[in-house]
């Protein structure tokens, strides 16, 4: 029976404390409805499993799955299941199989999904798959929604045909080679990620193969290049040597100090070892710089300059130093880099020094080692805006008010603004927009950091870090869509509203929905005054009208529907039109004219 079969399906999942109404005293299915969690039902039949967001993991049981006549949907989303691709390729009838977020891997074989001649739908984006995407994805007649994004996958993209696609995505993997004609006229966002894609929607190929001549041309030449640098860099590397083992071996300074404590596989050695052992390494010291208009200088002399640490998160330690007759820096180690190659790295930071606006902290130099990722930046005098909101009160400094709050709104808007009109292909331009980013300067006007970063992040580590990947289509769908930095920029302005830390209200575990746009939602337009707007903004002149009015773009930046939440251009021209000072407008008028905005 169909309780049987599920009862199996069951004992080989772990953590299946979910699925306590999965006993013999009810059937699964009766009279069209269901008994049991996460079975669908119709005219008494099991026609779906969706088994999300439970912490499972195990083996899914396909034999026992194989026998449910009337099964045509499976998923087993946001959950901890780990291991090979599951057979499910057996289940002939199957519509849609969603298996995003979870952390299964290896490679699917090419011939898996032959002979689904239903599949319209398959989700496994935010896992760990390798290989090549499997061909026989190509045969599936019906197939119109493909989400592979967040992947390992590797290789060409396999010739499409005729699909009518309704949502397609290989975007951040490994994919290589030119986009398949079929599938040109999808959006950027469909394959952002890769490095080594190209063809429409992306940049063309351009690619004439080197003929055999040319390449061993060019064999040579590089050969006798590594003879001739390995020999000056010997050379570099010697005298270096002898002179920073005169100059290093003095007290060490506050940066080195904080590197020894915290430098990953460097964190054993004394501070006076790390200098030392990078003295050795001479040239290796070296940090590239951006631009060539400022005074450069190397790792040693960070090493040496007095510093302190300014916090470190998931995500990054940062450090303050202050040069010797120069200027204060703040020195940035990546924690979670390390897929990333040189190449990747360097074109990166190129990319990112090209952008130029008065919103964005600028990098300076960085500095690319397999196992140290820095990036410098000048230091930001009024530090960063979460400090302001959250950590004023209790050292009794005056709070930012309304004004300079709505200042800072607006240049965070332009500064997203420019971000996604210079870095189209990213899906999420910024990616992890929140309060710790945005930095002030001393008029208050606010700077983006940690911006663009989403390609050379490791992906399994981005998704319990990174600002976007708590969105409500992240958690629900287990995607990233052009409006999830839009979502981010709204839960941020909420923060700024109502001081409250977002991340207070993010409940524990994959696919909860509630935020702190949800609580605000909670309150009635007219307990905004009191219960939401932080008190600490001090009251201005008919300030609240317009406080309101950003409350509800707001508000429609954090709609769960993405069809419906405002995009990035949108929020942008309505937080500018906000003013600062608004005789007329009172906020309960205006918040009954706009209906749409508790949707
Ligand atoms: N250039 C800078 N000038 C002044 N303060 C800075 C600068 N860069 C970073 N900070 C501050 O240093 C602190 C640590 O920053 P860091 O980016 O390392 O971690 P975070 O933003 O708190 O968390 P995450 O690792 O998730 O990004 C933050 O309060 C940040 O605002």
């Amino acid at each position: 029976s169909d309780s049987a079969l599920l009862l199996q399906v069951k004992e080989n999942l772990q953590n299946n404390d979910a699925l306590s109404s999965w006993n013999t005293s009810t059937s699964p299915c009766s009279d069209g409805h269901a008994n049991w969690r996460g079975i669908l039902c119709y005219q008494g039949k099991v026609w779906g499993v969706k088994l999300e967001n439970m912490g499972l993991k195990g083996v899914i049981d396909v034999d026992s799955l194989k026998q449910l006549p009337y099964l045509r949907t499976l998923s087993f989303m946001n959950n901890d299941f780990e291991g090979e691709w599951p057979e499910i390729s057996q289940l002939l009838g199957l519509k849609s199989i969603y298996l995003s977020n979870n952390k299964f891997s290896g490679e699917i074989p090419s011939q898996t999904f032959e002979g689904m001649q239903w599949l319209k739908k398959i989700h496994l984006s935010n896992n760990q798959f390798t290989g090549s995407l499997p061909t026989s994805l190509t045969l599936l007649p019906r197939l119109i929604e493909l989400r592979s994004e967040g992947n390992k996958f590797s290789g060409q993209i396999p010739y499409f045909r005729d699909h009518k696609w309704k949502s397609f995505s290989v975007a951040n993997n490994h994919l290589q080679g030119e986009i398949p004609k079929s599938l040109s006229k999808l959006p950027v966002s469909s394959f952002s990620g890769n490095e080594r894609l190209c063809g429409s929607p992306l940049e063309s190929c351009h690619s004439k193969k080197p003929s055999i001549v040319s390449i061993i041309v060019a064999v040579v030449v590089v050969c006798v290049a590594v003879i001739v640098i390995g020999a000056v860099i010997f050379i570099l590397h010697r005298r270096r040597q002898r002179e920073a083992a005169s100059s290093v071996e003095g007290p060490s300074s506050g940066l080195s100090k904080g590197r020894a404590k915290d430098l990953g596989d460097e964190s054993r050695r004394s501070s006076r070892s790390v200098s030392s052992n990078h003295s050795r390494r001479g040239d290796h010291m070296k940090l590239s710089f951006i631009k060539d208009d400022r005074e450069k200088f190397d790792l040693q002399e960070l090493l040496r300059a007095s510093a302190e640490i300014l916090g470190s998160g998931c995500f990054s330690s940062s450090y303050k130093a202050s040069l010797l007759n120069g200027p204060t820096i703040v020195v940035k180690r990546f924690k979670q880099m390390n897929n990333v190659g040189k190449e990747e790295f360097q074109e990166h930071m190129r990319r990112v020094g090209r952008l130029n606006h008065p919103n964005l902290l600028p990098p300076v130099a960085y500095y690319y080692r397999r196992e140290e990722k820095l990036l410098v930046t000048d230091y930001v005098k009024n530090g960063s805006l979460a400090v302001r909101l959250h950590g004023y009160q209790s050292l009794g400094e005056p709070s930012l008010d309304w004004p300079i709050r709505l200042k800072i709104v607006k240049g965070i808007a332009k500064g997203l603004e420019y971000l996604y009109k210079d870095m189209p292909s990213l899906i999420a331009p910024h990616g992890n927009l929140k309060s710790s980013n945005v930095l002030l300067t001393e008029s208050f006007e606010p700077l983006l950091t940690d911006y663009g970063l989403v390609p050379v992040i490791n992906q399994e580590l981005a998704q319990d870090i990174m600002v976007i990947y708590k969105s409500p289509e992240y958690l629900q769908h287990g995607r990233i869509t052009k409006k999830t930095d839009v979502w981010c920029l709204g839960i941020l302005i909420l923060e700024i509203l109502t001081g409250k830390f977002p991340a207070n209200f993010l409940q524990q575990g994959k696919g909860s929905e509630v935020s702190l746009a949800t609580w605000v939602q909670s309150v009635v337009p007219e307990e905004w005054t009191n219960a939401v707007f932080d008190q600490e903004m001090g009251a201005t002149k008919n300030g609240e009208g317009e406080m309101a009015k950003l409350l509800k773009i707001s508000l429609s930046c954090c709609e769960g529907d993405v069809d419906k939440r405002l995009d990035l251009k949108e929020a942008v021209e309505k937080i500018q039109e906000v003013k600062e000072r608004d005789q007329e407008d009172d906020y309960y008028t205006s918040y009954a004219s706009d209906g749409d905005v508790k949707s």
